[in-house]
């Protein structure tokens, strides 16, 4: 789905390419393409899906709220996103998280030139749709998102770990540029193929990560200034009285009183709001594009809950933050979001703008949690949704919430639902339940579903090639 958001399209790459628009990213361009996301963990007992074919955008300025029950792969698609997958996980081949920020791909394209890919040199060279017919390559087009071959860019190959149909090393395919390293203009970062010391320049430097508990992120030993000092000197190489400005005014900045006095003191005598406020800071040290928030309030009490939420927007609206916030709440999802994906067992199951997620919910999954807000529902009694979500420990041919669905019928339990459009035209509100595309008859949806999925299924993503630890490892 979503291909319109793909930045190397003829289109942006003619305005891009010789225009001096290029630093100028239109807003409205993502920052971060997730694409076909898997992250599979290889147990002894089974492999454990955790994530499974997830497709977004983070834009920046924007608030993408991730929700679902407690298993469902928020975080392991936030620590997928941030490098942090450690084994048995490993994200497959066939996935994509690409950084589209223009400074980050020249400065990584001239500290790092061996593992960068010119991508106008490739793209002269090779035609992206015969592609799919060579032997290494275990893709569809509908793998990538497509609904034909000659939709596919050469980067799609390259940033999916296929670089080697190209003649090319494949550890070497990481940063893709459309030119010489002096004006990579639509060129991207590949974060699932990063390691090393590009990987560290990612991490904590231009995407960023705060957690539940602020602790994790906190060192006791250690005075709240110079851990925020050591961010400093690390990201942006400043050290001395000139980082000692700065932690004050980092502090200042996430709204912590008295900030000179509390710079000089540890962690256990902030409180717990201080302690959370504290780490955005530390997060916000080195400057990054964007933010990654798991749960970051749900330890504390609604008061001070709201006050991060509404510190968080504040600090959006001054740096122009993409931030992707993860949350079971959907009451904390209505009041951040910009736009909503809804996960459910490894999957994203709908995804649209808030206003309409919460005015018109498709997915019977997403009515299920809304109903579970606390007074949202007529009667007195909290619904909640009957059962747990299901450990995604084989490929889904099925719908995975079939079993605990009050609308589900017998196509359910033999069809796997892809994301489509909820009605004809709602290319931003997709849904993947066989009961849509809204305006077709049921038995013609479920084709549909069927369809799409046949073709999808054809690609790598069988048992056979997953179970081969072996072969196709990431780094
Ligand atoms: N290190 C690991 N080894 C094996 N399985 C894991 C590992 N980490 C996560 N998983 C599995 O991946 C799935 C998704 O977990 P994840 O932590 O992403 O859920 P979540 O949506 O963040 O849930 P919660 O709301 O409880 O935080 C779960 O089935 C979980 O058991
Ligand atoms: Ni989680």
């Amino acid at each position: 789905m979503a291909t319109e958001s793909q930045p190397e399209s003829e289109t942006e790459r003619e305005t891009g390419t010789g225009s001096k628009a290029e630093t100028t990213a239109d807003r409205n361009d993502p920052i971060i393409t997730v694409r076909n996301l898997q992250t599979a963990f290889f147990t002894d007992k089974e492999v454990i899906r955790a994530v499974d074919g997830v497709s977004f955008d983070i834009r920046p300025s924007e608030t993408v709220g991730i929700v679902g029950e407690s298993g469902s792969g928020k975080s392991v698609t936030a620590r997928s996103i941030m490098g942090l997958v450690e084994s048995p996980g490993r994200i497959l081949d066939g996935s994509s998280i690409r950084f589209h920020h223009t400074e980050t791909v020249r400065e990584f394209a001239r500290r790092f030139p061996g593992r960068t890919v010119d991508l106008g040199a490739l793209e002269a060279e090779h035609d992206p749709a015969s592609l799919f017919a060579h032997s290494t390559v275990d893709a569809t087009p509908e793998a990538f998102g497509y609904d034909d071959a000659s939709e596919a860019t050469v980067a799609d190959f390259v940033a999916t770990g296929y670089g080697e149909a190209l003649g090319l090393d494949p550890k070497d395919c990481v940063f893709v540029t459309d030119g010489s390293t002096d004006e990579p203009v639509d060129g991207f970062v590949e974060i699932t193929r990063l390691s090393g010391d590009p990987q560290r320049a990612m991490r904590g430097g231009r995407i960023a990560m705060v957690f539940q508990d602020p602790l994790t992120s906190l060192n006791p030993v250690y005075t709240v200034g110079n851990q925020i000092k050591e961010a400093l000197r690390l990201h942006r190489g400043l050290s001395g009285a000139e980082a000692t400005r700065e932690a004050i005014s980092l502090l200042e900045a996430v709204g912590i009183p008295d900030a000179r006095r509390r710079v000089a003191e540890y962690p256990h005598q902030f409180s717990g709001g201080m302690r959370q406020r504290a780490v955005i800071a530390m997060a916000l040290a080195c400057d990054p594009e964007v933010l990654i928030c798991d749960e970051p309030t749900t330890a504390l009490d609604v008061t001070i809950q709201a006050q991060i939420l509404d510190l968080l927007e504040e600090l959006q609206d001054e740096r122009d933050l993409g931030i992707m916030f993860i949350t079971h709440d959907m009451g904390v999802i209505a009041n951040i979001s910009h736009r909503v994906n809804v996960m459910y067992a490894g999957e994203v199951v709908e995804t649209a703008d808030v206003e309409p997620l919460f005015a018109d919910p498709k997915h019977p999954y997403t009515r299920g949690l809304l109903e579970s807000i606390p007074g949202q529902q007529s009667g007195d009694r909290l619904q909640t949704i009957e059962g747990n979500v299901p450990t995604p420990n084989e490929p889904a041919t099925y719908c995975r919430f079939a079993p605990r669905c009050p609308e589900a019928f017998a196509d359910c339990t033999e069809v796997h639902p892809v994301s489509l459009p909820v009605e004809e035209g709602a290319d931003d509100h997709t849904a993947a339940c066989l009961l849509y595309p809204e305006h077709r008859s049921t038995p013609e949806a479920v084709n549909r579903h069927a369809d799409r999925e046949d073709s999808i299924s054809e690609a790598g993503a069988s048992p056979a090639t997953d179970d081969d630890t072996t072969g196709g490892e990431n780094r």
